[in-house]
């Protein structure tokens, strides 16, 4: 049985968010709606989710003491990772130690939280079918990677990055050094080591929303979302929309990876099943095969498209999951999300054109309040529902080039 309690009263059920973006945002509304108290983290000050939450800390989320200083200070029932580079050593010994629950587990944050990690589990322990791969530590490693078999074109990423920070594609050995550069400025956390992919020439790639959430019996079940399509630019989502057909043997492939991964995941500390909470498994696909990417333990920016799309949101089916509570994964219409870039760096920035956005039938927006604007900076997202998701991707980007980001 869950039993919530009355936030800012001693029975508070409390929640924490480690990294509180746009997608901590939503997640921690979703949670203000059922009374739940909530302590949004993130690495600055006036985080979109510092704006919604009852409480908002800014710390430096990698360094361990001060995690665990925190977690200690506020004895939240669960603590939330909303972004990779956390200290995720220190919440498994916290986890370990019995002081905190860590949504899905700890140990899923921590191989995660950075690309070898989730890269060996899926290939190596679970054999899952991934793009050829290698780990290097140096430009000399990365070459030679590339010469025993990677070949051209392949991918060099940052082992610890995302939204595409530090990544590259190489289409030839005029690339590498550029490549290898660009990964060490990039990562979230400084690094020196990168993940070289073999190119993987997919037809499209989908996001597989994956629910593990309780059931009336107390078992976990497992749910999924209709797959999330989506396009990339330099490694980061610019659109999604959902449902993506497919056909039903490479949906039932994808199914099946997601919940080998999702399954494994979700393991306790002894191995039982434990872990609840919302993943997001990228996958590639090409006719019926089907490749394994990455998985976030968490929402995932390609699927802020299901706040027009589901029932419950991807954020509400987390919420919801992580607190014991049942889930409806299902579609309620089809739509899209175009996303708002900053355009400019700037603090404090307006944004002209809302009414004329929201103006589109159909269409929502979501405005994520970051304080500093950077070219590339997702800023906002427009939706849209529609008949078809042909139909809901053109007014989804029509409504997103009508927002104009501008100084002040
Ligand atoms: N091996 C590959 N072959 C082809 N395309 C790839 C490969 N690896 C990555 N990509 C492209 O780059 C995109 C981003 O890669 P990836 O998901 O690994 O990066 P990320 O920084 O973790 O992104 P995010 O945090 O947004 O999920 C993929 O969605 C895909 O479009
Ligand atoms: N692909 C992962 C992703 O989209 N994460 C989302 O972006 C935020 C960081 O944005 P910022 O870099 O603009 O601060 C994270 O906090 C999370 O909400
Ligand atoms: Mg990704």
């Amino acid at each position: 049985m869950t039993t919530l309690g009355t936030p800012l009263s001693p029975h508070a059920t409390k929640v924490m968010l480690l990294g509180a973006g746009e997608l901590g945002k939503e997640v921690l509304i979703a949670l203000q709606r059922l009374g739940v108290e909530t302590i949004a983290v993130d690495r600055y000050e006036h985080a979109p989710g510092h704006q919604v939450a009852h409480h908002a800390r800014t710390i430096t989320m990698s360094d361990p003491a001060q995690l665990k200083a925190l977690i200690e200070a506020e004895k939240p029932d669960l603590v939330v990772p909303e972004i990779e580079a956390i200290a995720t050593p220190m919440l498994q010994e916290l986890e370990a130690a019995g002081v905190v629950k860590v949504v899905p587990t700890a140990r899923a944050a921590r191989l995660t939280m950075d690309r070898e990690g989730i890269r060996r589990l899926a290939a190596e322990t679970l054999a899952l079918p991934t793009s050829p791969y290698q780990f290097c530590d140096s430009l000399a490693e990365l070459q030679a990677a590339i010469d025993a078999g990677i070949g051209y074109p392949c991918i060099v990423k940052p082992v610890m990055s995302s939204s595409g920070k530090g990544q590259s594609k190489i289409e030839g050995p005029a690339d590498v050094q550029k490549a290898w550069d660009y990964a060490m400025a990039g990562g979230r956390v400084s690094h020196g080591r990168v993940i070289v992919e073999g190119f993987i020439a997919f037809d499209y790639e989908i996001t597989l929303l994956t629910v593990r959430a309780r059931a009336a019996d107390g078992s976990i079940q497992t749910h999924f979302c209709d797959p999330i399509g989506h396009v990339q630019v330099s490694g980061d989502y610019v659109e999604s929309w959902q449902p993506m057909p497919m056909p039903p043997q490479a949906l039932q492939r994808s199914r099946e990876i997601a919940k080998a991964v999702t399954d494994n995941l979700g393991q306790g500390l002894q191995g039982e099943p434990a872990g609840l909470g919302l993943f997001g498994v990228e996958l590639f696909v090409q006719g019926e095969q089907v490749w394994f990417s990455e998985v976030s333990p968490r929402p995932h920016d390609t699927g802020l498209v299901t706040l027009i799309t589901q029932w419950q949101s991807e954020f509400e089916l987390h919420a919801r999951a992580i607190l014991g509570l049942p889930v409806d994964a299902s579609l309620r219409n089809p739509g899209a999300s175009a996303v708002i870039y900053g355009g400019m760096e700037a603090q404090g920035i307006v944004f002209d054109g809302v009414d004329e956005a929201l103006a589109l039938p159909g269409t929502d927006l979501r405005l994520f309040g970051k304080p500093e604007s950077f070219s590339k900076r997702r800023m906002g997202v427009a939706l849209a529902r529609g008949a078809d998701t042909d139909q809901a991707r053109a007014v989804a980007k029509q409504a997103a080039a009508r927002v104009k980001p501008r100084r002040a």
